[in-house]
């Protein structure tokens, strides 16, 4: 594991930034140290350039243990990073963005979820199936974010979820992975698969 992953952080938020999926301060990324804290972007900083000093380390109970600088505070979000790290023992590293297909794509869920198309990509979200029948979560996207983060551990304690990666209502995508580069990887993928659902309801394709 990477001793101190803020760089591997600032790379990936600079080029989400400029894929337009963390437009202006919107997303946050983290990932674990060896002690099993996680640096996490500063609450409203700017995503395409990011520094060393816009990180605040906290532990897996959300108290602040390292900060470069005493203006940060952690992302409004960190919650639902806790939440995460908690669930996967084996996560390294959590990554959110706001692209505007991840917003649009639930819009189109079935109850609590996210029917995804039989395509490809899903291998690279570690569905090896013939014809695959996968779902991604959806939550709700409540004011106060503690309430999410308690609706994901409630979810997920009681069934994992098929992809490593869930989406809240009209807000944004998260995932999960063993590393920084699985991260980043997983970002790219469920935007790939977020674009092509909207595509194919453009032309009109159902799966
Ligand atoms: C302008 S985005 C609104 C907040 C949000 O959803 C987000 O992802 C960024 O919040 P943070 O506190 O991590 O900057
Ligand atoms: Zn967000």
């Amino acid at each position: 594991m990477n001793s101190d992953p803020r760089q591997d952080l600032i790379t990936a938020s600079r080029q989400f930034y400029q894929l337009g999926w963390m437009a202006g301060t919107a997303g946050n990324l983290s990932a674990r140290v060896d002690d099993g804290s996680f640096w996490i972007t500063a609450s409203g900083k700017q995503k395409g350039k990011l520094t060393g000093s816009d990180f605040v380390r906290v532990s897996l109970q959300g108290e602040v243990i390292e900060n470069p600088n005493l203006g940060n505070r952690p992302s409004a979000e960190t919650s639902i990073h806790q939440a995460v790290y908690s669930l996967f023992p084996d996560a390294k590293a959590c990554y959110h963005v706001h692209s505007v297909e991840a917003k649009l794509v639930t819009n189109f869920t079935e109850g609590d979820h996210l029917n995804l198309p039989p395509i490809e990509m899903l291998k690279g979200l570690g569905v090896w199936e013939e014809h695959p029948k996968v779902v991604m979560p959806v939550f709700k996207n409540h004011l106060d974010v503690s309430k999410i983060a308690k609706e994901i551990s409630d979810r997920f304690q009681q069934s994992k979820p098929d992809v490593p990666a869930l989406l809240i209502k009209n807000h944004g995508v998260t995932v999960w992975a063993n590393s920084a580069f699985d991260a980043e990887n997983y970002i790219e993928l469920t935007e790939y698969i977020f674009r092509y659902i909207v595509a194919a309801r453009q032309v009109g394709v159902h799966h």
